[in-house]
């Protein structure tokens, strides 16, 4: 008999369960073969549990790798034999880059060939996006299986957190603002109850015509704090500004913080940053990319919203073609030059000559 409908969670839904299980330290079972954990939030009782179950691998993206020396094998990553006697400290000052130069010999470092690289990279890319350091611990899978642990499929896992997230709509309100008093802020949620992003709609934008758009990325620093090391507040604030000014566009609010990487993330980055790294070389060192964002999202959303044409306020043209490619034509790019300080220069110059900004 055909069930009716399924009360059981679907994979895209067992994979953000996945992710808040390793941000609490609990192990994910990967391919039938795995347990991991993300080695942020190990702790010692269950690093000696592991133990217990056979050889550990730790692994680590290839920026890391490249950073502390150690051999890659696998393309975009390392799985790295963990030595008997490592214990947690190891574990942590190989996953995080905070020490590097007061403890610049780590290891040594033996890394893995032989074996399946899939589960370590579901592990990498499940730790990513619960916004973890991008570091993965391994142990064999115990028979018979622990207990109420999420169990996925790593090939299945990659599969679906490289796919367009999907969103419904959830909310909408009038919020007038001091640049805009016609606004409106709507909520949009992932269909897998993952991380919502906002819209907000200034006047009335014709959906035929091209709206004044912009896709600003969450920068609680920036936009809450006022901080001098980047442009995002007074970015945020002159696109709306200049909404408000012409009388229609909108700014869609995607909380893709740090490029992606989460807050803590990010200053863990500003802390290399203070040592002395550019914020590519920073992100480099954790194990990130330069830039972790899905700029997919912002397509996703206009479209709900009903937008197909844009004039997109940005200096990335990277931006640009993501939006072209995923289905929303640019007539025109919009520079959107402000908030340039003494504190700021070095990161813009940053990312003119290393990530394709216009200045
Ligand atoms: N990882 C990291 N993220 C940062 C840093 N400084 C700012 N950000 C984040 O970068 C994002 C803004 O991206 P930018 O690279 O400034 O600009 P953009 O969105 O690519 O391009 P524009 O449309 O021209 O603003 C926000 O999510 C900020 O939180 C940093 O040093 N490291
Ligand atoms: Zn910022």
């Amino acid at each position: 008999m055909q069930t009716p409908f399924a009360l059981g969670p679907s994979l895209p839904e067992r994979i953000n369960r996945a992710r808040a299980d390793l941000r609490m330290g609990l192990p994910v079972i990967l391919s039938d073969t795995v347990l991991a954990v993300a080695v942020e939030t190990l702790s010692v009782e269950r690093l000696a549990a592991l133990r217990a179950l056979g050889p550990l691998t730790l692994v680590l993206t290839s920026w890391r790798a490249e950073t502390l020396k150690a051999r890659v094998y696998d393309d975009d990553l390392a799985r790295i034999a963990v030595p008997e006697d490592a214990d947690l400290a190891w574990l942590r000052a190989i996953a995080d880059p905070a020490d590097d130069l007061m403890v610049p010999m780590k290891g040594p470092l033996s890394s893995l060939r032989d074996g399946d690289a899939i589960p370590a990279r579901a592990a990498i890319q499940l730790a990513k996006t619960a916004q973890l350091l991008p570091a993965a611990l391994l142990a064999p899978l115990p028979r018979p299986r622990p207990e109420g642990l999420t169990a996925l499929d790593a090939a299945q896992t990659l599969q679906v957190i490289s796919d367009e997230t999907t969103f419904a709509p959830v909310s909408a309100a009038r919020v007038p603002m001091r640049a805009a008093e016609k606004g409106r802020l709507h909520i949009f949620r992932p269909d897998d109850g993952s991380e919502e992003h906002y819209a907000i709609e200034i006047g009335s934008p014709d959906r035929e015509g091209p709206v004044l758009a912009r896709l600003h990325s969450a920068c609680f620093t920036g936009d809450v704090l006022g901080s001098l090391k980047c442009d995002c507040g007074p970015q945020l604030d002159a696109a709306l500004q200049q909404m408000g000014a012409e009388g229609a566009g909108v700014l869609l609010y995607l909380n893709q913080e740090g490029r992606g990487i989460g807050l803590a993330n990010k200053m863990r980055a500003y802390a290399l940053q203070d040592q002395g790294f550019d914020t590519v070389e920073a992100n480099h060192r954790l194990g990130f990319e330069d830039d972790e964002r899905d700029f997919r999202i912002g397509a996703a959303i206009l479209r709900k919203l009903g937008f197909s044409k844009v004039r997109l306020l940005t200096n990335n043209p990277a931006k640009v073609n993501m939006l072209q490619s995923h289905g929303i034509a640019v007539t025109e790019r919009v520079p959107l030059k402000v908030g340039l300080s003494q504190h700021n220069a070095a990161y813009l110059a940053t990312k003119a000559a290393k990530s394709g900004h216009l200045l």
